[in-house]
């Protein structure tokens, strides 16, 4: 796979943009004029840099306007490609793309374009160059890239191709297996591009909103296995206009990128395993079948107050670490590590963000297998110090520096090696599982998120919800990877629950965690008896639920009572309740699912929000 990315992806000044492309191990870019223009290099430079940096130059992009003018328009045209040619001699690169026209006076005609394409091809010949031609979906007469290929057809000439760009294609909705009929030597290039669906103008949401392919709702993957089934074999090309990337950096938009095309080949060979894709072989996407902990780094004098706070909640300390200062809280299936080591990952993690989630233990079929693919895909192994008589338990960095591990469901148990057990599973207040785990970040950070899960353990995307926060929006998306369940909390401003959060943690991710109950009455009575530090929910909120579902009054009573929140789905009901935040911002929730309930409560999070933000008091864990 020869990967490329279009400098108009990336943000930064020139340099950074080579230097991000080059970190994350692209072959080549696309130079976008704009980008070339607004350099102070030279074009011999500007080529040299790129080189220098290991990359080539496989495209240079766009020449606007070209085809159908009438004359005088028509020369001017042709003398505005020779000055092209010229520049790009002198970069250094061969391959540059027309865009179809959007000029007022250009006149249709797919002969009139393809005989103006015909006599460019001998000029570019003649200096060496070629040609492609790429239908913007906003083109005044070519707007679809059948239109632009017969073009190229009826061109015929060995200097004219057709490029494609996914965005052009799938936004018209265009069946891309219409590509499947192209010869593969007359595609001369590949753009690719994925987008969220909104409907709104064409050029806008090209503009502003293309992602990284995976991250969108496109259909890159059945486009980009037409491309393969046609022959094509050149470069696969980045070309995403986002506002969010430009105010992003650099190496991580980068990161993102490499990550999503390695993802989208892996994605195009499983489909269909006879397309030659030149890419090593790889584990497929983890599957995974349980969270079998969730680890909590702190300190000693910050361990009494999680630990009181867990105790609240019906956990027990059943044992502890053989050789590391790491308790082991228990109930039900649920495990819970409280980590005050003065060494070693937890305590950087808890330096950096004071008490707060620092790993989560998965279970899966293989975990070696699952580093392997990780690692392709761009995150980083952790490893951990581990005793002789200690499992290794592989594992990988997630984005914001917190910590996956993998390991085998029933062999060699973590619990009967690594730790020393001093009584059985309590019943506790009937926590069961883990059921979800709520990840917070900035809102412009939530598609870096979203891509580590889908391209590592193929999860499924919800779509996604807005919350109102008193204070601003956060956006809510929830990820599905077999039994793990993870929602993303994008904040867009720093005075919601979730931007203080990250505030105060220093970016630490897990904000809260849900278990789950078979019967949350008896767990919300239990846990009350325990002192439990609920989250108190208004009358009003009764009331409207009262009359939304039309609740039978004394359900309501039951669910007000305990301050428990109701939604429901035709297949299903779901009820929770939460804990207050604690100084620091970490929260509980407890969830029972009936039926085919798959949501989250969606509908009650600004309910809840508002009565976290009232209830603001400090209660159970110190701050630090
Ligand atoms: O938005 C544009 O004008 C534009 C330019 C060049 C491209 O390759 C493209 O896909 C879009
Ligand atoms: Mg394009």
């Amino acid at each position: 796979m020869k990967s490329c990315i279009a400098t108009v992806s990336l943000p930064g000044k020139f340099a950074d943009k080579l230097a991000a492309a080059q970190a994350a191990k692209f072959d080549a870019i696309e130079i976008f004029e704009q980008d070339f223009v607004a350099s102070d290099h030279s074009p011999r430079e500007v080529g040299r840099m790129v080189r220098d940096h290991g990359l080539d130059i496989a495209l240079f992009q766009p020449f606007r306007d070209f085809e159908g003018l009438p004359e005088p328009l028509r020369s001017r045209a042709f003398a505005r490609a020779e000055r092209k040619f010229d520049l790009m001699a002198e970069l250094g690169t061969d391959l540059v793309l027309f865009c179809s026209s959007v000029h007022p006076a250009a006149m249709g005609g797919i002969s009139r374009a393809a005989d103006d394409l015909a006599e460019l091809g001998d000029i570019a010949a003649a200096r060496g160059i070629r040609v492609g031609y790429e239908a913007l979906c906003w083109g005044r007469h070519v707007a679809d890239h059948r239109d632009a290929w017969e073009i190229v057809r009826r061109a015929d000439h060995p200097n004219i191709g057709l490029i494609l760009d996914s965005f052009h294609t799938l936004a018209r909705r265009i069946d891309p297996d219409t590509i499947r009929r192209i010869p593969g030597d007359k595609i001369f290039f590949v753009q690719l591009a994925d987008a969220p669906a909104i409907e709104m103008d064409l050029l806008y949401w090209s503009r502003h909103f293309r992602t990284m392919p995976g991250e969108g709702d496109l259909d890159v993957t059945g486009f980009m296995r037409a491309v393969m089934a046609a022959g094509y074999a050149g470069p696969i090309s980045l070309e995403i206009f986002n506002d969010q990337f430009r105010r992003g950096m650099p190496r991580l938009v980068a990161q993102d990128g490499h990550r999503s095309l390695v993802h989208l080949m892996d994605a195009v060979r499983r489909a269909e395993p006879q397309l030659p894709v030149d890419l090593p072989a790889f584990p497929g996407p983890v599957a995974v079948e349980g969270v079998e902990f969730v680890e909590f780094a702190t300190a000693p004098g910050d361990a009494g107050g999680l630990e009181q706070f867990l105790a609240s909640a019906g956990f027990a300390a059943v044992g502890r670490h053989r050789s590391k200062q790491v308790r082991l809280w228990r109930q039900g299936g649920v495990n819970l590590l409280v980590n005050s080591e003065a060494q070693g990952y937890a305590h950087a993690a808890w330096l950096n963000h004071g008490t707060g989630v620092s790993e989560v233990g998965l279970t899966v079929a293989d975990p070696q297998g699952a580093v392997t693919r990780a690692t392709f895909l761009g995150a980083p192994a952790h490893a951990q110090s581990h005793g002789p008589d200690e499992l290794a338990i592989p594992g990988i960095r997630g984005v914001g520096g917190s910590a996956l591990r993998f390991l085998h469901a029933g062999a060699a148990s973590l619990w009967d090696v690594d730790f020393t057990l001093d009584q059985p599973s309590p019943q506790g207040a009937g926590l069961v599982a883990v059921d979800h785990i709520a990840q917070t970040m900035a809102y412009d950070e939530m598609l870096s998120w979203s891509l580590f899960y889908t391209s590592i353990f193929g999860a499924e995307k919800s779509a996604m919800v807005d919350v109102a926060d008193p204070d601003g929006l956060v956006r809510s998306q929830a990820i599905r990877a077999g039994a793990l369940r993870v929602t993303l909390n994008g904040a867009e401003s720093r005075r919601t629950l979730a931007g203080r959060f990250i505030e105060d943690t220093f970016g630490s991710s897990v904000q809260h965690l849900a278990f789950r109950t078979d019967d949350i009455f008896a767990t919300a009575a239990a846990m009350q008896d325990r002192g439990f530090p609920v989250l108190r929910i208004g009358a009003n909120y009764y009331d409207d639920i009262e009359a939304r579902f039309g609740l039978d009054p004394a359900l309501r009573q039951r669910v007000q009572a305990l301050n428990i929140m109701y939604d429901e789905e035709p297949g299903g009901r779901f009820l929770q309740f939460y804990s207050q935040a604690q100084p620091g911002g970490l929260f509980l929730e407890v969830v029972q699912r009936t039926g085919t309930y798959q949501g989250y409560g969606a509908p009650n999070a600004p309910f809840r929000i508002a009565a976290q933000k009232r209830s603001e008091r400090p209660a159970g864990m110190p701050a630090r």
